[in-house]
């Protein structure tokens, strides 16, 4: 009996040995054909028998310990395959521990640091890796990271993007590099609804005040003519890809906990900035909300492609839906002062006109150059009323019987300068003053378009309504910019660049900077003018 145990005994090291070595085998060639799950479950075999051994002397400790610290950063680049980086670093964390300067664990960690937009922890990492003296080869790579990392945090600290070469070569090439950035803003309760995000500085037009990127986004090719279930298709994949991004990160589930389900508005929490800051650790504990994910996405997911959004270096039959957790919190306004820029996976917010300290920031969540009705009816499908300035005051007027008749005349197709010209009476009779005004106009600003661009209505009404330059000014004063009045502008101006053309172009990239930010140079921005202008109409 003490013989059989001795022999036991004696074996136990190697059989374990043998066992590791089978192990270790068939986790490497799983990673190699790049079966990341496999791999993870192989690693995590080859981990627990590896723990479990008892070392027979410092050699057999050290030896362990070295395929213990292998095995965890294997398991970490597995683990970030799959997107689990939450995981991935914790393995990371785990070997750096048995070796503190292991240079192939400081690589992946920096890397998912990165990913996670950590950009000074991966910024360390990555410097910690170049003292190593196996780095000669990889040098250069590495340089590389250190230097994107410098890019990114010094981005994610100004803000100053600058996006002109990527479109000046037409949105080909690298795709700019773009960080996290929270500009001039801050979350607080609104008297629109529930909380709200608002400035904490005055800005002027084009200023960018944030740029996040998706917790999950659903792309697709929809023509204009697929069915329902197509959309329906793309909605449930999204689904499925925010609910994978929750369940692999504590800090996105609970983020996500943050964000409205259309109800009770009025008693959410009120976030401090921090929590959305990459670099705060988990902070927040939120019981698990999970189960009301189906309508947070249904009131918070964002169509890229959508009123007051611009998507860069996309073909138009392209569709996207994604979530954007801080700007989820911006709020609705038909007289919106913000917009947003879709680039990738990033969402960039600016002010489409200059926004006072305290002043809230909104986008339109639909189309703020239509009808009153026509807005109504879109802000309940949206599942609210909208009860802004602009719509309580068009409520108002709505009761006039001109106004139907000048509603009737404008769908009806009749002359467009004849009801132009009677809302415009109209509004002088009415004592319609200020904003008001840009209210009614960007209202029916498919009819001002219309005359305005026909030399024939021009000539018949030119004289009697209001000059272009005038409803322009009143409409962006209004709605903010809006690629449509731009491009009115920009016709306008190349029927006239003989006569005050510099003047005219200035005022052109002042409210192209309302419409793109400014995230670019001035010759990038006309660019992007001139490609809108032709793609819109009515
Ligand atoms: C993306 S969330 C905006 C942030 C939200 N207020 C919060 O506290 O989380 C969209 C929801 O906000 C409310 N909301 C946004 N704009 C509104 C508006 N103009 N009027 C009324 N409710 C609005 C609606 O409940 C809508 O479903």
């Amino acid at each position: 009996m003490a013989m059989a145990y001795q022999q036991q005994e004696l074996k136990l090291p190697e059989m374990a040995e043998a066992e590791m070595q089978l192990l270790r085998s068939k986790a490497t060639e799983l990673l190699l054909r790049e079966e990341w799950k496999d791999a993870v479950f192989t690693y995590s075999q080859f981990i627990t028998v590896c723990r479990n051994q008892t070392p027979t002397t410092n050699h057999h400790l050290s030896k362990l310990q070295k395929s213990l610290c292998l095995a965890l950063c294997n398991r970490a680049e597995a683990r970030s395959k799959l997107g689990n980086f939450e995981e991935a670093l914790k393995d990371c964390e785990e070997a750096l521990k048995i070796e503190s300067t292991h240079f192939k664990t400081l690589l992946c960690k920096g890397k998912l640091l990165l990913n996670l937009n950590r950009y000074s922890s991966a910024l360390e990492c990555f410097k910690t890796a170049l003292l190593d003296p196996q780095v000669n080869g990889n040098s250069e790579n590495l340089n590389g990271y250190v230097e994107k990392c410098k890019k990114l945090e010094h981005l994610s600290k100004t803000g100053a993007f600058d996006l002109s070469d990527w479109v000046l070569n037409g949105f080909r090439g690298k795709s700019p590099d773009l960080a996290e950035f929270i500009g001039p803003v801050q979350i607080r309760r609104s008297g629109i609804s529930g909380r709200g995000l608002f400035a904490t500085k005055n800005v002027d037009s084009g200023t960018l005040l944030l740029v996040t990127k998706a917790i999950a986004i659903e792309r697709g090719i929809l023509p204009e003519n697929s069915d329902e279930n197509a959309q329906l298709v793309m909605w449930k994949n999204f689904i499925d890809k925010v609910t994978d991004s929750a369940t692999k990160s504590t800090k996105t589930k609970n983020l996500i906990g943050l964000l409205s389900s259309g109800e009770a508005e009025e008693g959410l929490e009120v976030p401090v900035m921090s929590v959305f800051k990459p670099e705060t650790e988990d902070q927040i504990i939120i019981p698990n909300e999970m189960s009301k994910i189906l309508s947070v996405l249904d009131i918070n997911s964002l169509v890229e492609d959508a009123a007051s959004a611009k998507v860069l270096g996309k073909n138009s039959d392209y569709y996207g839906v994604g979530l954007w957790v801080l700007a989820s919190f911006i709020n609705h306004s038909c007289s919106p002062n913000a917009r947003r820029l879709h680039i990738g996976d990033h969402i960039l917010i600016h002010a489409s006109r200059d926004i006072k300290t305290g002043e809230e920031i909104t986008f339109a969540y639909f189309d703020p150059l239509s009808s009153w009705k026509d807005r109504k009816r879109m802000s309940e499908t949206w599942g609210f009323n909208c009860n802004c300035k602009r719509c309580r005051f068009e409520e108002q007027i709505s009761d006039k019987e001109e106004m139907k008749e000048i509603e009737l005349e404008m769908k009806g197709g009749n002359e467009m300068g004849a009801a132009i010209y009677k809302l415009e009476e109209g509004m002088r009779r009415w004592m319609v003053r200020g904003k008001e005004k840009g209210y009614l106009r960007a209202s029916f600003w498919g009819a001002y378009f219309e005359v305005f661009s026909s030399e024939k209505a021009m000539k018949k009404w030119g004289r009697r309504i209001q000059g272009m330059e005038m409803v322009v000014d009143s409409v962006v004063d209004a709605v903010g910019s809006d690629e449509r009045v731009v491009k009115m502008l920009v016709e306008r101006f190349k029927r006239n660049s003989t006569n005050g053309g510099v003047l005219e172009m200035e005022r052109v990239l002042k409210l192209g900077r309302g419409v793109y930010g400014k995230v670019m140079k001035k010759q990038a921005l006309r660019n992007l003018i001139e490609l809108g202008s032709h793609e819109y109409g009515y």
